[in-house]
This record gives structure tokens, C-alpha cells and sequence, in this order.
């Protein structure tokens, strides 16, 4: 690792807007970061939230944050993308593709051209899926080294969901969102477990009478959280952002953490070259391997479901134009 006292260096790019300063800000308390590089075309913005966020490392550790520029990411561990532009109320992730896309295909070679040999890229821009392909694509790095934040903010929402319906400690609470970090994501209930107990077997020590019920209203309250957060306050920020961090620690901390992050799918449940969501090892190396588990027949269907909505929107951007080959 680059920076003082051994700690790591992350650049955050976009970090000028809401997702980068809020990943920025619980970065600081993270214990594993001693630099955090704020890069974002809005040089003013960036200057005024590299400024705030570094006076606060006089209360909470060591951090210093600054702003810098694309090169300045070559010497960073981890990279951070938030670039670019977010949803409206209303609006699909999906619905993001062409603009940032193309905002991608001119950032991410200038990022990229000289970063450590070590370094993780790590895209949370949306649609996720699609632009950690598009990372990956128009880059010269390994896939195991581009590493999209999929459902990892997904997961913590169902888990959050099952912890609150049972009022359950969430450490208790084991169960996973997989696929699109989007509209066709699966939750899957077939391996789900309170404190190992599966799924229908804990409604049922629980006196819950109608367990589909249950089921779909969980399932629309996960799927639909980005939604109702921003027809109210128009962007989300602070989930995403612990789950950013979540995911960054156990990277730069080498931990071997399951996390659904996206990868690049090779096979893994008959699902081939496309970025999703699946439990993923990760640490240092970015992604070391990726699980394959119990689904049930519908779930299977419908993560084949959820790579045909990653597949068909990938179809419709020309990779090699936006390689430049
Ligand atoms: N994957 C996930 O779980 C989540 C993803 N997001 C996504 O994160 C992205 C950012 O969202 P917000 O921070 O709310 O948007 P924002 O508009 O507040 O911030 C975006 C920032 O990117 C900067 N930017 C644009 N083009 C750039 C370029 N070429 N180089 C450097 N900086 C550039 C802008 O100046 C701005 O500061 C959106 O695509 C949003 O959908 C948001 C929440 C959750
Ligand atoms: C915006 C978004 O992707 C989310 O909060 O899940």
C-alpha cells in the first residue's frame, strides 16, 4: 500500500458529488484508508468537500483527503467510480446507460492507463452491471480487478428487511440478492436463513400465517427502496455509501469477505461474459473466486432472466467503438 503509516490510498472519482463525499466521509472512520484523492470535473466542488471532509480528520484519524486528477488515481490502491449522471424520479437505472457510457469510454483509459499493477477498480456509477462491463472492456485490466458494487446494497437492504420483520439481530439474518442491481435483481429465498434456521421453517417458529405474502412484500420493498428514496429526496447517498465502504475495507483489509459484487459471470450457474451480481470472495485481489449455491428452479429462471436485461442493454452499446478498436 502507497500512503503513510501503511494504510491504503483511494481515489474516489465523482467524488465531488453525493455518493463519492458521503463514500468519502465514512471512508474516513474505516481504519484501513490513511488517503482519500477527490477527482471530479467540478474542480470548485471538489476542492469545498476535500476541504470540509479533511477538517473532520482532525476529530476522527489520521485521513487526509485532497483533490487530484485522473493521473493522480495511478498511484491509488482502490479506485472509486461515481461518475456521472443519476437517476431522475421515475427513471431506470438502465435509463442511465447511454450517458454514462460515454462518459466511461473517455474516462476510464485516462484512469486506468497507469494504475498500479495491484490496483482494484471499483464502479458504482448505474446501470452498475453494464458500466463495470464497459470498465472492464475498454480497459487493459484483468475482470478479476474490476469489481462493479452490484447488490451488495441490495443484500443489506433485504437483510435489513428480514432483521426489522423479525426484529432480529441483522447479524443473525443470511440471505443474498443477486443479478442486475436493478429492476429483474433476485432475491434468493431458497438459502435464506435466520441463525441457520432456513427460511419457512423460522415463519413457521414464528406463527406467520401467510409466508408468500410476506415474500412478495419484502421483495417489493428491496426492489423498489431506490425508488421511493428518490421520489422524496432525489438521490441516495448514505446507503450506498456504507455499503461502499463496506466493500472497500474488506478489500484494501485483504479479508476474503463474501460480498455480492458484480463480476464477470464465467459459467456460474450457466450464466457466461456478462457483469452481475454473485456471492463473490473478495479481497486484495479484487475478486479471488465466485460461489455457486442453491436456487430454487424460479430463481434460477430468474437470474437467467436478470443477464438477458444486462445482455440486451450491452448489445445496444457498441463495446469495440467505445474501446476505440
Ligand atoms: N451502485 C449503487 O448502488 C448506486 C449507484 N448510484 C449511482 O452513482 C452515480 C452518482 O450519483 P450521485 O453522486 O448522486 O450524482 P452527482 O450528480 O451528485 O455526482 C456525480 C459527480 O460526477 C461528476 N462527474 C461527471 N462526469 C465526470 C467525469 N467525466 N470525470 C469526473 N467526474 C465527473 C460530477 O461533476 C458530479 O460531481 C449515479 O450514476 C447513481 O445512479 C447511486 C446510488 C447507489
Ligand atoms: C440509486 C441506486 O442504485 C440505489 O440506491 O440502489
Amino acid at each position: 500500500m502507497s500512503a503513510e503509516r501503511g494504510k491504503g490510498t483511494v481515489a474516489i472519482v465523482g467524488g465531488a458529488g453525493a455518493v463519492g463525499s458521503s463514500t468519502a466521509f465514512t471512508l474516513m472512520d474505516s481504519g484501513v484508508v490513511g488517503e482519500i484523492i477527490l477527482v471530479d470535473i467540478d474542480d470548485e466542488r471538489a476542492a469545498g468537500e476535500a476541504m470540509d471532509l479533511d477538517h473532520g480528520a482532525y476529530f476522527t484519524s489520521s485521513v487526509r483527503v485532497r483533490t487530484g486528477d485522473y493521473e493522480d488515481c495511478w498511484d491509488a490502491d482502490l479506485v472509486v467510480i461515481t461518475a456521472g449522471a443519476s437517476q431522475n424520479s421515475g427513471e431506470t437505472r438502465l435509463e442511465l446507460m447511454e450517458r454514462n457510457a460515454g462518459i466511461f469510454a473517455d474516462m476510464v483509459p485516462e484512469i486506468t492507463a497507469g494504475l498500479n499493477d495491484d490496483a482494484v477498480v471499483l464502479v458504482v456509477t448505474n446501470p452498475v452491471d453494464v458500466l463495470a462491463h464497459v470498465t472492464w472492456a475498454v480497459s487493459d485490466l484483468p475482470a478479476d480487478r474490476v469489481i462493479g458494487s452490484g447488490t451488495v446494497l441490495d443484500t443489506a437492504r433485504f437483510r435489513h428487511a428480514l432483521s426489522r420483520e423479525f426484529d432480529l439481530d441483522p447479524a443473525n439474518v443470511h440471505a443474498y440478492v443477486i443479478g442486475e442491481h436493478g429492476d429483474s435483481e433476485v432475491l434468493v429465498w431458497e438459502s435464506a436463513n435466520l441463525g441457520g434456521v432456513p427460511f419457512e421453517q423460522y415463519c413457521a417458529h414464528r406463527g406467520v400465517a401467510d409466508v408468500d405474502a410476506l415474500r412478495d412484500r419484502i421483495g417489493d420493498d428491496v426492489r423498489n427502496a431506490a425508488y421511493e428514496i428518490i421520489e422524496r429526496k432525489e438521490r441516495t447517498n448514505y446507503g450506498v455509501a456504507r455499503s461502499v465502504t463496506a466493500t472497500a475495507e474488506r478489500i484494501l483489509g485483504d479479508d476474503n469477505s463474501i460480498l455480492t459484487v458484480s463480476t464477470l459471470a464465467d459459467g456460474q450457474h450457466g450464466i457466461e461474459d456478462v457483469y452481475l451480481s454473485l456471492p463473490c470472495t473478495v479481497n486484495r485481489g479484487g475478486v479471488r473466486d465466485v460461489l455457486e449455491f442453491d436456487l430454487s428452479d424460479a430463481e434460477q429462471t430468474e437470474l437467467e432472466e436478470s443477464a438477458a436485461v444486462i445482455r440486451e442493454s450491452l448489445d445496444r452499446l457498441d463495446l469495440d467503438a467505445l474501446a476505440g478498436d
